[in-house]
């Protein structure tokens, strides 16, 4: 048996810091950013790899022994402090890995309160990194289908809907950007913190992106899903952005797709509630690129003694915002017309501390970085009144987030 963890937690003075991602150098970052607070880390002190349908249980146990014989110094004592894994987790059973990693910095941030954890390293100076190199030769192709074959996919999915197989499936596409040189990933990560400061910012074993949808979050016994289905374009007109936000609210097909989705997210979080709050009517998120239908779903929980926050994620994922319903029968329509592999794109990505808190996003308006490859994902809900043509208008749109992040 190896030592145990010694993790220090100290606050620190971080009011000169615009950005947390200033601090974070080129070795392996990890982040989790909204609006400026969350957290941020570098280096590996520890890193469980998994894959398969006990992803989620091998990551669990795995962070059940490592907080179990940690050696704790903790002086701050908030959700995110002491000890912190980040974790990544494949969309379906496979291919693909799942990965949680424990940082040997964190450096966090919430309201006006900072601090920095150290896992068996000594506390670094907090000084801003040199700056990260934009992309350079960046050009974008085809992922696995063109936007032709996409369509003829949402259609045949449209079809099977109509004959009654299935009421809503999440059909999402690839676009695939190549660079002269390896990405750098904190150049996309500050611009999506910028451009996106609404969303949450991640960065998590080369999966990053800005998701707005939040699959759970846990803090002190209290758990919240910000759900998220249909979907509009922006047109940058104020005031047509505003009709459009009106005709969003209203559309009988939009509203279907996030009934689904909230339904799927309420019952799969009721038997760990002892009371809920699931409102009746969806508000409208505005993006930059898009605007949502969205709910926030609370709720208390009477089980955080003995169920993690990843286990509230394993228990909701997949939802229909990224599923589909019936959940089997859209997984398994997926796979059989969607023509690409998920990876972790729509797979849970977050943090968790060793209570079990912690906070998990669906990985969207994302992509995965491989050296001087970025495979960037878009998804969109189909229901048996779908539009092919609108389907992949509303997908570019999605694509709009990392695609921007990796211009100059
Ligand atoms: C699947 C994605 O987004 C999901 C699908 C949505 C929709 O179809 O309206 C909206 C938000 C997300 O729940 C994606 O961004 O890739």
């Amino acid at each position: 048996m190896t030592a145990p963890m010694v993790v220090r937690t100290a606050s620190v003075d971080l009011d000169s810091i615009e950005s947390l991602l200033d601090l974070v150098p080129a070795d392996s970052p990890v982040s989790w950013l909204r609006r400026d607070e969350g957290l941020v880390g570098w280096g590996r002190a520890a890193v469980i790899r998994t894959s398969g349908s006990a992803r989620f249980r091998d990551a669990d146990k795995w962070w059940a022994e490592i907080t179990g014989r940690a050696e704790v110094h903790d002086e701050v004592n908030e959700p995110g402090t002491g000890l912190v894994a980040f974790g990544t987790f494949g969309f379906a059973d496979d291919p693909g890995d799942s990965v949680l990693v424990v940082p040997q910095v964190i450096v966090g941030r919430r309201g006006d309160r900072a601090w920095v954890t150290t896992v068996d390293v000594d506390a670094p100076d907090l000084v801003a990194a040199p700056l990260p190199r934009p992309p350079v030769g960046l050009s974008f192709a085809d992922g696995a289908l063109n936007g032709d074959a996409w369509m003829s996919a949402v259609a045949e999915a449209v079809a099977r809907i109509n004959a009654g197989d299935l009421e809503k499936v999440v059909l999402a596409r690839d676009l695939i950007a190549t660079c002269d040189e390896p990405v750098d990933v904190r150049w996309p990560l500050r611009k999506l913190a910028d451009d996106y400061a609404m969303c949450w910012t991640f960065h998590v074993d080369g999966i990053f992106g800005a998701t707005p949808e939040m699959l759970v979050r846990r803090e002190r016994g209290l758990v919240t899903s910000r759900v998220l289905a249909g979907t509009i374009r922006r047109t940058g007109d104020e005031e047509r952005d505003a009709a459009l936000a009106g005709t969003l609210a209203r559309s009988s097909k939009d509203l279907e797709e996030h009934e689904y989705a909230v339904r799927s997210v309420a019952d799969a979080l009721e038997p760990h509630c002892s009371s809920m709050n699931v409102p009746e009517v969806p508000f409208v998120l505005h993006l930059p690129n898009v605007m949502h239908l969205a709910t926030d779903v609370a709720g208390v929980v009477h089980d955080a003694a003995t169920v993690s926050s990843l286990q509230l994620a394993e228990a909701l994922h997949p939802s229909a915002a990224v599923g589909g319903t019936p959940t089997a029968s859209a997984v398994a329509l997926i796979d059989e017309i969607e023509g690409m592999a998920r990876d972790r794109y729509a797979g849970p990505v977050g943090w968790m501390d060793a209570n079990g808190d912690g906070e998990w996003g669906i990985a969207l308006r994302s992509a995965i970085v491989q050296g001087d490859t970025v495979r960037l994902f878009a998804g969109c809900g189909i229901v048996g009144s779908s539009d092919p043509e609108s389907e992949l208008a509303e997908s570019q749109a999605k694509f709009v987030p990392v695609r921007d992040a990796l211009s100059r």
